[in-house]
């Protein structure tokens, strides 16, 4: 692991990294900011996922996420949206390829070999963040924003003994049925329907719940909201197979990072609260 870049950050440190990484058998980029807290004791952990063509500075220059953290003493990993590099698969459109993991594991060729994006942010990112910072590890919660709030709700419900809080900015919550995911699920992991389900919150909340109630924020006047973003089939299913959601439209917000940032805070304390109880 090598660090790459250091900011004194609300008290605290924001600190990027690179390392090569098993699973993907690429280099990859990641963020953790510190609160001055974990100076003094092990703290809990955010995992925060972004959406298509981010990278970790998205969250971190435009949410101000480190100041709620800081406030609140929790660590934020932000982990890079896919492998990237030459040697690295890419397609020229922005929703597939670099910067478009959609947090699965790839089964088709040319993204097999690298694009192993749930297993790296579950598995070998997990260990390394609980190895060289001083984390509760008991106490993770995961949130992300548009391909990451799928991201965030399909590895909560998947891993619910790891992560013990959840909540999304702008999901794609059913992404078998919208433009996005049918592209990227296409592409990683082939023409069988089948395969798609285990990455789709609409279908994985029929068989996997949470006791820990997920927190949904949605845009109205965001550009993807009735394209990508559909609410009603997830809100269904969840309703129907007892995972408590808390759904909020919020009025006039676009799909942006001033959405993100307007509600960031409600985020950071929803987690804080529901940790603390876990
Ligand atoms: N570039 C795409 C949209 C991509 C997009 O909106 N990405 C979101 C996540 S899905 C984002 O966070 N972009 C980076 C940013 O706003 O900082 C387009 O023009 O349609």
């Amino acid at each position: 692991m090598k660090e790459i870049s250091r900011w004194k950050n609300f008290g605290g440190d924001l600190v990027v990294f690179e390392h090569d990484a098993k699973t993907t058998q690429s280099v990859m980029t990641f963020a953790v900011f510190i609160p001055p807290q974990a100076k003094e004791k092990p703290v809990p952990v955010l995992w925060y996922l972004s959406g298509l063509t981010c990278t970790w500075a998205n969250v971190m220059e435009k949410s101000g996420i480190q100041a709620y953290a800081a406030k609140h003493g929790v660590i934020v990993v932000a982990p890079d949206t896919s492998p990237r590099g030459e040697n690295i698969p890419d397609n020229e459109q922005y929703d597939l390829g670099q910067g478009a993991g959609f947090y699965l594991s790839a089964t088709e060729q040319p993204w097999a070999e690298h694009y192993q994006m749930d297993t790296y942010i579950t598995g070998e990112l997990q260990q390394l963040i609980i190895n060289n910072f001083p984390v509760d590890d008991e106490k993770q919660g995961v949130l992300g924003h548009s391909m990451g709030g799928h991201g965030a709700i399909t590895l909560f419900l998947k891993h619910a003994k790891l992560y013990k809080s959840c909540s999304a900015f702008s999901p794609i919550l059913s992404p078998s049925d919208v433009p996005w995911g049918q592209k990227a699920f296409q592409a990683y992991l082939g023409s069988n329907k089948d395969t798609w389900q285990a990455y789709d919150a609409t279908q994985l909340v029929k068989s996997h719940q949470s006791e820990q109630e997920i927190l949904i924020d949605q845009g109205s006047e965001d550009q993807f909201l009735s394209t990508q973003l559909p609410k009603e089939d997830f809100l269904a299913a969840a309703n129907e197979h007892d995972q408590a959601v808390m759904y909020r439209l919020q009025a006039g917000y676009d799909h942006s990072y001033y959405f993100v940032a307007s509600f960031m805070e409600e985020h950071i304390a929803w987690h804080v609260r529901q940790l603390k109880e876990s």
